[in-house]
């Protein structure tokens, strides 16, 4: 495939028992196929694509693949030019999307130590996809890449020293993917040179980030070492005093490895209200129920605070992006944010906000000093753009 121009791109974005398949035209954001695989790894795995549901007999990564592609129909696996990954930790190593080779997959093999929930996922994808398309390049595309431009005060923990240098205990941010694409559309919304703007980008999905991006660089961010610190998140708690780890042990007779879990999967607006997703806590909180509105006002004070937090690595704010699932969407949880942050400046306009609409917008009042903004983000494109620009320029 010569014409890398004219090329697609195999987007697949592996979580622990998900596989998410698209092929993405990376010029026109064209998805000319697009599969699903749940439960992999267990008996119960299956995928679907387009109407057809499928039940795989290797129910691993790589057999949950292999069937998916078997319904790729021909012209549409011909005119793939690579096989680009979303990996969700890079380590301190990659600090941009990469050409997989040996060398970088025995890297990443490496990370699966500090990272084992997160990267264990995306390494099988990798594996998956070589064995099932040995001739098509594999390009990953790491959440963290984008935040290795934080400085040492924002990246450092205030723990021992060797903790750091020996143990990798730092902060790393994630979806780095996300927030860049969301700031480089801002700055065309705003019709501004994103190299003179101070943004703090609220991704706001399944987990939950903002990130402090100057001039098109990131400079702090609410995740950490793991995407469990900062904001509150549909079943992840965010920012806890880490006591409350060995309190819960004690108290449950677990090990920290478990509260862990439970801070993971357990706790955030599930935790608060059982609710863990935001339309149904929405509407619960609107039928009065108590704990559901307790959960959305931590949700937002948290966020609210956070950003106003990242305002001081920017000294200052132009704009607010809302994206994910919920910042796209949530008209109340945009309201509400907006009202906390007043005082810095923000000047809510209801009609805006309450517009619904997948186009990139302001929301904000007309000559509000801190514009907001709406911006769908689209990690697929991004994803199969790095992708193609690598294999085009190796080829
Ligand atoms: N219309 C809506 N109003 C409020 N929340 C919504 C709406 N549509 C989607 N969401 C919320 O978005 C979240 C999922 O975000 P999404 O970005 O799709 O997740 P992921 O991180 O898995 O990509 C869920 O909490 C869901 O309830
Ligand atoms: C890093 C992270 O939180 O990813 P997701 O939003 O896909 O759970
Ligand atoms: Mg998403």
């Amino acid at each position: 495939m010569g014409d890398g121009a004219a090329g697609r791109v195999l987007v697949v974005n592996c979580g622990s028992s998900t596989v998410k398949l698209a092929v993405v035209d990376p010029d026109t954001g064209e998805r000319p196929f697009a599969g699903l695989a749940d439960r992999v790894g267990t008996p119960d795995a299956s995928v679907r694509v387009g109407t057809t549901t499928r039940t795989p007999d290797d129910t691993s990564h790589r057999g949950a693949l292999a069937v998916a592609l078997e319904e790729l129909p021909d012209d549409v696996r011909s005119g793939l030019v690579a096989v680009g990954h979303r990996i969700v930790h890079g380590g301190a190593r990659f600090t941009r999307s990469v050409v997989v080779d040996d060398d970088v997959l025995a890297e990443l093999r490496g990370l699966t130590d500090l990272a084992p929930l997160h990267v264990a996922p995306g390494v099988a994808g990798i594996e998956a996809a070589l064995s099932v398309l040995p001739d098509l390049p594999q390009v990953t595309v790491f959440d963290t890449a984008f935040h290795q431009t934080m400085p040492e005060r924002a990246y450092r923990y205030a723990v021992p020293e060797d903790w750091y240098a020996e143990h990798g205990v730092r902060r790393y941010g994630f979806h780095g993917t996300s927030h860049r694409y969301v700031t480089a559309v801002a700055a065309e919304v705003l019709d501004r040179p994103l190299e003179s703007l101070r943004l703090v980008s609220a991704h706001l999905g399944n987990g939950c980030s903002a990130a402090a991006v100057l001039h098109g660089r990131s400079v702090d961010t609410t995740m950490g070492l793991t995407p469990l610190e900062g904001l509150v998140m549909g079943t992840r708690s965010g920012d806890i005093d880490p006591a409350v780890v060995e309190h819960m042990a004690r108290r449950l007779g677990v090990s920290a490895a478990e509260v862990v879990a439970l801070l993971n999967r357990e706790s955030g607006l599930l935790g608060v209200s059982g609710h863990r997703d935001m339309r149904e806590l929405e509407a619960a909180a609107l039928a009065g129920d108590a704990p559901a509105q307790l959960a959305l006002e931590l949700f937002c004070y948290r966020l609210a605070k956070h950003v106003a937090g990242l305002t001081v690595a920017l000294g200052g704010l132009d704009a607010l992006v809302f994206t994910g699932g919920i910042g796209e969407n949530s008209t109340g949880v945009r309201a509400r944010v907006q009202e906390l942050l007043a005082h810095l400046g923000v000047r809510a306009d209801e009609g805006a906000n309450a517009v619904r609409s997948q186009e990139a917008r302001r929301v904000s009042a007309p000559g509000s000093p801190v514009d907001v903004l709406v911006i769908p983000t689209d990690e697929e494109l991004v994803i199969a753009r790095d992708a193609r620009e690598l294999v085009g320029a190796a080829r």
